[in-house]
């Protein structure tokens, strides 16, 4: 067994607008699942989030969601995949999502996601965790339909430059 058996993916509670970000949800699902990694996420059943979680789920691995109670109405539509815990808010989300994980992914999102993942560099900044953080990003502002795993020093700054991209139609 390697060194990262449970990793956290932050990504979009919706699918973007372009098929770029759900293509790059699947892949990372289907390289966890060869990687034999588990997943845990926050528990959205929709978007990126729902990609990520079905294909990890179905590729056998394990998926454990995160998610407050207030939010169930709001991001699990139907039945969401493998184990659910249920938390009393999102601070607590974060903190068990950062304690079962052994490295943090994010995937294109909104804001949320966003949030999250500096939570996540700004604790790994003041100690609190030593996980490794990595990005997959959306396509450059060139427009490059490609997508690469990058440092997050960064590609942060392309993450909030480019986010407008994000829900409108790509054209700049
Ligand atoms: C800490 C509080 C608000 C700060 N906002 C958020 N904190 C943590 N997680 C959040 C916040 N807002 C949304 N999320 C979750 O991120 C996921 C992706 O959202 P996106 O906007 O589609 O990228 C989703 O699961 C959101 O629940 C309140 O005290």
């Amino acid at each position: 067994m390697g060194k990262f058996r449970t990793v956290c993916v932050f990504c979009g509670s919706n699918s973007g607008h372009r098929k770029i970000f759900s293509d790059a949800a699947l892949d990372l699902g289907r390289e966890l699942v060869a990687r034999k990694m588990d997943l845990v996420y926050g528990g959205g059943s929709g978007g990126l989030m729902g990609l990520v979680s079905q294909t990890v789920h179905d590729g056998g691995c394990h998926v454990l969601g995160v998610i407050p109670k207030a939010l169930i109405p709001l991001e699990i539509s139907g039945s969401s995949v493998g184990e659910v815990i249920i938390v009393s808010d999102m601070h607590e989300r974060k903190a068990e999502m950062a304690r079962r994980a052994d490295a943090f992914i994010a995937l294109p999102g909104g804001y949320g996601t966003m949030e999250e993942l500096l939570e996540m560099i700004t604790w790994s900044q003041l100690g609190i965790h030593n996980k490794p953080i990595d990005f997959l990003i959306k396509p450059s502002k060139s427009g490059t339909e490609s997508y690469g795993v990058c440092g997050y020093e960064s590609v942060l700054a392309l993450q909030i430059d480019s986010r407008p991209n994000y829900y409108s139609d790509g054209h700049d």
